[in-house]
């Protein structure tokens, strides 16, 4: 269906857009909110917003976590308790010492539609949108900077929000039936959660303006063709199990390397230059002389003349 012949859209937002024209301010918080919260601000105002879950499944044996979206109801659309719990889960997911990957996906036959609308119906004050904005760039900052590898599972549409946590994870994969779209500035805003930054940092200035101002579908193929997904995921196959197959090329060797390997690139994109070659040489003397390093140096003696 059409965005904009959506049931939601046409029940929730166009009236309220309509009468609140000139009054919304969520567009104007790209400048202030990019600043974090602390990190004990939970917005408690978000739990009001009711309905969903986020779901998690760590396996300490595989170092492998499942985030599952789980509001399939409204296909996995994103309400504020759902944001609070996200925030939990990423929290949890920093103290994890024996992880190695995440994978990210929806309930159902969606990935993610963004921001319940019927949420943002009601919190079209600049206040609320400035706070929403600001919880959710740390949330998925922080979700970015994990020292996991992540891949977002996406089999069926990630539109808006769903369109910007998809860029939070350091891979995508998709099934054939799954798109993205980048909606915002249809709906009268720019990206709220981050995803504008990542996606021009994934596809390059000129591509991320043309996904950003057209808001228009990108399906699986280009969205390989643009380095914006690594992989379509073969149709018939479970979604997870094809995906938990797929990251094994990255997560075959011990933990402390899978993630050490994860935090060069975090300090590579984000640090100054001096800054990220002393992490990577700090990440470098904690794997120097570790169990995988002795192991595959000693596997290589017969080089040793
Ligand atoms: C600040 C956040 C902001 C951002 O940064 O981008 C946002 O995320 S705003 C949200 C942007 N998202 C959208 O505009 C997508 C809206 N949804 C759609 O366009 C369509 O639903 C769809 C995703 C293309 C799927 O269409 P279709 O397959 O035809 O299903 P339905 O439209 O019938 O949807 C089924 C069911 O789900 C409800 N739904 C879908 N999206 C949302 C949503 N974002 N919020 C709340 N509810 C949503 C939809 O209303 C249907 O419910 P029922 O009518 O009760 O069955």
């Amino acid at each position: 269906m059409a965005l904009f012949c959506s049931s939601v859209i046409k029940r929730a937002l166009v009236p309220k857009l309509t009468r609140k024209l000139g009054e919304c301010h969520l567009h104007t918080c790209a400048s202030t909110c990019a600043a974090a919260p602390p990190d004990n601000v939970r917005y408690s105002w978000l739990s009001a917003a009711g309905g969903g879950a986020v779901d998690l499944t760590k396996d300490d044996a595989s170092g492998l976590a499942v985030l599952t979206l789980n509001n399939p109801e409204r296909l996995n659309a994103v309400t504020g308790h759902m944001m609070l719990q996200l925030g939990d889960i990423v929290n949890d997911l920093k103290e994890w010492k024996n992880g190695k990957a995440l994978i990210v996906r929806g309930k159902g036959r969606s990935f993610c539609p963004g921001a319940d609308l019927n949420m943002v119906y009601n919190m079209l004050d600049s206040k609320q949108g400035r706070e929403m904005c600001s919880f959710m760039h740390r949330t998925l900052t922080e979700l970015h900077r994990l020292p996991l590898i992540s891949v977002a599972a996406i089999d069926g549409p990630a539109i808006g929000g769903g369109a910007e946590l998809c860029t939070a994870t350091d891979f995508r994969v998709m099934t054939e039936r799954a798109d993205i779209k980048f909606v915002q500035a249809l709906l009268g805003i720019v990206p709220g959660w981050g995803g504008g930054t990542r996606l021009t940092r994934l596809v390059g200035r000129t591509r991320a303006l043309d996904l950003l101002s057209s808001g228009r579908t990108i399906r699986p193929e280009e969205a390989v063709e643009i380095g914006l997904a690594s992989w379509i995921i073969p149709t018939g196959r479970d979604v997870v199990e094809a995906t938990t197959e797929w990251l094994q090329r990255y997560t075959r060797g011990r933990t402390e390397v899978v993630r050490a390997v994860k935090n060069v690139v975090v300090a590579g994109t984000e640090l100054p230059v001096e800054e990220a070659l002393a992490k990577e040489a700090e990440q470098f003397v904690n794997v120097w002389g570790g169990p995988a390093h002795v192991e595959a140096i000693l596997k290589s003696m017969k080089h040793k003349k």
